[in-house]
């Protein structure tokens, strides 16, 4: 199941350096996990914006919705998601 994600980050202007270092750099090495595992394959950074779309490949709502809440920015994110379905005008892929 694919879903498109938007993902806007409001880490707090105060926030301890040493803090804001060590939680972004846990997210860095989750998200790139899931992105080698196949489960996070686009991530694309919004132009002028602290924000990301995202596509995740999942099977399920439960599992999209443990993989976001373990992010460790979690508790910083505004996530919003949209379930995708397959278009009926998408010309198919061609094979490999
Ligand atoms: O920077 C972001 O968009 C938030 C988040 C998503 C992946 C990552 O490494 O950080």
């Amino acid at each position: 199941m694919l879903f498109h994600v938007r993902m806007d980050v409001h880490l707090p202007p105060d926030l301890d350096p040493e803090v804001r270092a060590d939680v972004v750099a846990r997210e860095k090495a989750y998200s790139q996990q899931l992105q080698r595992e196949g489960k996070w394959p686009h991530l694309w950074r919004v132009v002028g914006e602290y924000s990301n779309i995202s596509v995740f490949d999942v099977e399920s709502n439960d599992e999209l919705h443990e993989l976001l809440s373990g992010l460790p920015l979690f508790p910083y994110l505004t996530i919003r998601v949209t379930p995708l379905a397959t278009h009926p005008s998408k010309v198919p892929d061609p094979p490999r």
